[in-house]
């Protein structure tokens, strides 16, 4: 079982079910449920103060596979991905309900250290974000704040970038300001950042939203090529990157309280990307990918 409790060394490697990795490509020879999910949301409920922002959401992450959170604005997307690695516990007023699970772990359970959680669950946000430091240092940040164990920090530090298919166009500067880097390169440095901690999920929170089309294809490159190490969660407002990339999707809207018109979130559909795109179930999906709506 993953230890969620320390903080400092973590017994982080494949878990037993990590025979099960699909490579379907979202293609529809995935199972109709992701057997062994890394991940669960079960009847999740989210509120800010007194607003009800996301309702009742269950979902299930299958392992290595990609699975994207699509949906109008306001509907609660970021807010349940923030859930997936306890990032709303630093908001202010967000209070969570139901239960997130991690490999069967509930992740909000009294003893659980939310820093180990992020550790398990790393998060890349939809800006770029690297730090105000070399492009060495932004990789080995993590580990060493974390106590991570690490035979060789340069090693990590080239491992981390070539995971994040960044290697060749920084190895002659490393020790350079990340600043110095164009948007696609400083959001590929940061997916090596979350790399170097060693996580088992990676969420993305649009993380191609602000980087020109070239940058976004070198980051879905890198994200077909980083599903068979991780597990992979993205939100994204652009309907044709969740067909291209995704396995699975998950489709949310936002239905209006009668009384006060405040908006919450709710899950509407949660299938196979083929079937969410070519035949989905519910009209309200079928509204949204044909454009007639959102
Ligand atoms: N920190 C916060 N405090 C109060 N309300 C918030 C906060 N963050 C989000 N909300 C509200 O919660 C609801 C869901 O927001 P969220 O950002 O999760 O939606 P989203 O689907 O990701 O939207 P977008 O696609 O525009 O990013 C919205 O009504 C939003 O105004």
């Amino acid at each position: 079982m993953t230890n969620l409790r320390a903080s400092s060394h973590f017994p982080v490697g494949a878990p037993a079910d990590s025979a099960h990795r699909f490579h379907a490509g979202n293609g529809s020879e995935l199972p109709e449920v992701p057997p062994l999910p890394v991940m669960r949301v079960d009847n999740l409920n989210v509120y800010y103060n007194d607003f009800h922002a996301v309702y009742d959401v269950n979902l299930a992450f299958g392992r290595h596979e990609i699975t994207a959170m699509i949906g109008p604005s306001g509907c609660g997307k970021s807010t349940v991905l923030r859930c997936l690695n306890r990032m709303n516990d630093l908001v202010p007023g967000a209070r969570v309900e139901g239960e997130v699970t991690y490999h069967d772990q509930d992740i909000y359970a009294a003893k659980v250290d939310p820093i180990a959680v992020r550790q398990h669950i790393g998060m890349v946000f939809q800006k770029p974000n690297p730090f105000p430091k070399s492009i060495y240092d932004n990789i080995a940040y993590g580990p060493r704040v974390t106590g991570m164990k690490v035979e060789s920090m340069d090693d990590l530090v080239e491992e981390s970038l070539r995971s994040a298919a960044l290697w060749d166009e920084v190895k002659d500067k490393l020790k350079q300001s990340a600043f110095g880097l164009s948007g696609g390169q400083q959001q590929r440095l940061c997916i090596a950042r979350t790399i170097a901690t060693k996580p088992d999920v990676i969420l993305m929170d649009e993380p191609c939203s602000s980087l020109d089309p070239i940058a976004t294809s070198k980051i879905e490159d890198l994200m077909q090529q980083l599903r068979s190490d991780y597990t992979i969660i993205i939100v994204t407002h652009n309907m044709q990157q969740a067909a291209r990339v995704s396995d699975r999707t998950a489709f949310f809207t936002a239905r209006p309280d009668e009384t006060t018109g405040n908006r919450t979130g709710l899950l509407v559909e949660f299938d196979r990307t083929t079937v969410i795109f070519e035949n989905p179930t519910d009209p309200r999906t079928n509204d949204y990918i044909t454009g007639r709506f959102g």
